[in-house]
């Protein structure tokens, strides 16, 4: 934008719609490049024009709180595993720990973490995903959400196949099917957020949380926040502060992750982030309001060996060994249960 100034740290806004509703060649390699800078910088963006109608994104919302306003024991019905790297199905207060590990080693945890994060949640794969297959509630115990959040999967999915491709424009890639082609499983993650209300004080303090700083472990995420705020990221400039990320109606946030940092040889970013108490309002009470928010994650098909991408190499060539996806992630996930 002309005569806006954006700093490094700033979370830019990007048009999508080159990419959502076929743009000229011209008009994808401009999203493109603002998406890469974007990446490049502080790892995430915020989409417009992604072409997910925002009644939908609202009513996704609607379903989402009719679910945890279910009492304890019907969400119990459908409960997530012992075993964290399974991760579908519903977690109660305390349950999860979302800890950081270090990405370059995937040796231990970067942050032993003293608190448990102060949210529930809900997890939902690709109802074709047979290796984790879904754990849904039972049919009347809220009637039309499974129809509905199935449908919703496979809208998110489509999006992620159009930023597929914007990352292969991109980057430049010779094949702009690299990535799309290490994705045709599509065994994406929809996850429902609720952080019930709790301390403004206790989470300044730090002495609660609502989700710890970590980075996402797969290759992008997708975001959508309601209009509470509290999400902050890691500034490139100081790793130890931390930025809030507003709330943008009609926008969906998108993250970078672990396995797309590798796959570009750390030209992309995959940022910490956390949620804590929103920004400071006038007339603020003792508790914050409860937030939900519904992050949909991108990663690459089981066995896919994630490895520097052609041109990424950069002048010190590839930084990284080629690793597993699913040993990476399946780490990860086993460290927050
Ligand atoms: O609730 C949010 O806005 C952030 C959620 C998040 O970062 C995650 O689930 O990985
Ligand atoms: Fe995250």
């Amino acid at each position: 934008m002309p005569g806006v100034h954006l700093t490094p740290n700033e979370v830019p806004l990007v048009d999508f719609s080159a990419f959502s509703s076929h743009g000229t060649v011209e008009e994808q390699k401009t999203a493109a490049e603002a998406l890469l800078k974007a990446f490049r910088n502080v790892g995430f963006v915020y989409l417009t024009g992604h072409g997910v109608p925002e009644e939908l994104v609202d009513e996704t919302f609607a379903w989402s709180k009719k679910m945890f306003d279910l009492p304890y024991e019907t969400k119990m019905l459908a409960p997530h595993p012992e075993d964290g790297a399974y991760h579908r199905g519903y977690s109660g207060l305390g349950r999860e720990k979302v800890t950081q590990m270090d990405p370059t080693t995937q040796k231990g945890e970067l942050a032993s973490r003293k608190v448990p994060d102060v949210k529930e949640n809900y997890e939902i794969g690709n109802d074709t995903d047979t290796a984790l297959p879904n754990i849904w509630l039972p049919d009347d115990a809220l009637p039309g959400f499974r129809p509905f959040m199935s449908s919703f999967f496979n809208r998110m999915t489509e999006l992620a196949r159009q930023l597929h491709l914007a990352l292969a424009v991109g980057l430049g890639l010779p094949d702009t099917q690299t990535l799309l082609k290490a994705h045709l499983l599509e065994r994406y993650q929809l996850r429902l957020l609720h952080y019930p209300p709790v301390s403004i004080k206790e989470l300044r303090k730090g002495e609660k949380e609502r989700i710890g700083a970590h980075t996402d472990f797969g290759t992008f995420t997708f975001l959508f926040q309601d209009s509470v705020g509290g999400l902050e990221v890691a500034s490139l400039t100081n790793p130890d502060v931390f930025l809030p990320v507003k709330p943008i109606p009609g926008t969906v946030l998108v993250n970078v992750g672990d396995m797309l940092q590798r796959w570009t040889n750390d030209q992309l970013r995959s940022t910490m982030h956390r949620v804590r108490a929103p920004p400071p309002s006038d007339g603020e009470g003792e508790v914050t309001r409860a937030r939900y928010s519904i992050p949909f994650f991108i990663g690459p098909d089981p066995g896919t060996i994630v490895q520097c991408l052609p041109g990424c190499e950069g002048e010190g060539g590839a930084k990284y060994e080629p690793v597993d996806c699913m040993e990476w992630i399946m780490e990860r996930l086993r460290a927050t249960y």
